[in-house]
C-alpha cells in the first residue's frame, strides 16, 4: 500500500491537504485524482482541495493548488499564508520574508511570529490585480475591463465586477449577504459561458468604507469558509467603484482578513493560518 504523508491546514476555515514535495513524490498524471480522493469527506480526509509545497527555480518555494474537483487553480490566498506558516514553522526556511511561485505569478510572503516563535499572521504581497477581460479570461473585447457590468444568468441580471488576482473572480455587491442563495446562484455564474475557464463568485455587502461582509462560491470547490484571493478581488472591486477606501477589513465566514490596495498598485493581504493535523493517507 502506498503511503502519502500530509498535513491538514486552514486559513480562516478554508482547509487544504498539504503535501511536502521535499519529502514526498507524486506523479504528475495522478495529481487531479489524488486531490479528489483526499478531499472526499466520506472516503478521504475531507478538504477544499490539495496544495503541493515544493522547490522552485524562480523563487524560494513553489505552491500548486488543486480544487476538490481535481481542477488546478493558479492562485490561493489562504493557501499562500498556510504555505508560509508551513515552511517557516517546519524549518524549511529561517527567513521571515520569502518568495513563493504560483501559476498566477511570484508573490512575497512575510511572516509575523507569536510569543511561541511560531507564525501567527502572514502578510502576502499579492501583486497588482489584473482587470482586462483577456486576463480573467472573459468573453468580449479582450482589452476592456468589466466594472459594474450586467450579466444575464438564466433570466436574472447580476451586476458584476471582474478581477483577476492570478485567478478569476466575479464580484457582486448586494444589500444583504444573508439573503443570497450562494449555493443556488454560484454554480450558474461559475459555469456561465462568458467565463471560458469558469470563475470564483463573491457576494459582498458593504458595511462602511472600510468594512465588508463576504460570501463565496469557489470555482471547483463550492461554498468555502473563506477565499483569500476573493477577499482581495472584493476589496479591489469596492475601491474601483468608490464604495471603499484603500484599507478594508473583510468579514468572511471563517474570520477576518485585512486587505490593502496600496498606492504602489499592489494588494497586501494579512491574516492567520493554522495547522490542524499531520497524518498518512493510504492510497
Ligand atoms: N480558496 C482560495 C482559492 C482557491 C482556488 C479557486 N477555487 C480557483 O479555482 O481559482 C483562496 O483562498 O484564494
Amino acid at each position: 500500500m502506498n503511503r502519502l504523508k500530509f498535513s491538514k491546514m486552514h486559513g480562516l476555515g478554508n482547509n487544504y491537504i498539504y503535501v511536502n514535495l521535499f519529502e514526498e513524490t507524486l506523479r504528475e498524471e495522478e495529481l487531479p485524482e489524488i486531490a479528489v480522493r483526499v478531499s472526499n469527506v466520506n472516503t478521504g480526509i475531507g478538504s477544499d482541495g490539495m496544495i503541493l509545497i515544493g522547490p522552485s527555480d524562480k523563487a524560494d518555494f513553489r505552491m500548486r493548488v488543486f480544487n476538490n474537483d481535481g481542477s488546478e487553480a493558479k492562485n490561493c490566498g489562504n493557501g499562500l499564508r498556510s504555505v508560509a506558516k508551513y515552511v517557516y514553522d517546519r524549518g524549511l526556511t529561517d527567513k521571515q520574508s520569502f518568495h513563493i511561485e504560483t501559476l498566477g505569478g511570484i508573490v512575497e510572503a512575510k511572516v509575523h511570529l507569536g510569543d511561541d516563535k511560531r507564525v501567527k499572521l502572514v502578510t502576502v504581497d499579492m501583486g497588482a490585480p489584473r482587470l482586462l477581460k483577456k486576463d480573467l479570461p472573459m468573453e468580449g473585447d479582450p482589452n476592456s475591463t468589466t466594472i459594474l457590468e450586467t450579466l444575464d444568468v438564466q433570466g436574472t441580471s447580476y451586476t458584476i465586477t471582474a478581477v483577476s488576482m492570478g485567478n478569476p473572480h466575479a464580484v457582486i455587491f448586494v444589500e444583504d449577504v444573508e439573503q443570497v442563495d450562494v449555493a443556488g446562484i454560484g454554480p450558474n455564474i461559475e459555469h456561465h459561458p462568458v467565463f471560458p475557464e469558469r470563475v470564483n463568485v463573491e457576494f459582498i455587502q458593504v458595511v462602511n468604507r472600510g468594512e465588508i461582509i463576504f460570501r463565496v462560491w469557489e470555482r471547483g470547490s463550492g461554498i468555502t469558509q473563506a477565499c483569500g484571493t476573493g477577499a482581495c478581488a472584493a476589496a479591489v472591486a469596492g475601491i474601483l467603484t468608490e464604495k471603499l477606501d484603500r484599507k478594508v477589513l473583510v468579514h468572511l465566514l471563517g474570520g477576518d482578513l485585512e486587505i490593502e490596495w496600496n498606492e504602489n498598485g499592489h494588494v497586501y493581504m494579512t491574516g492567520p493560518a493554522e495547522f490542524i493535523c499531520d497524518g498518512v493517507f493510504y492510497r
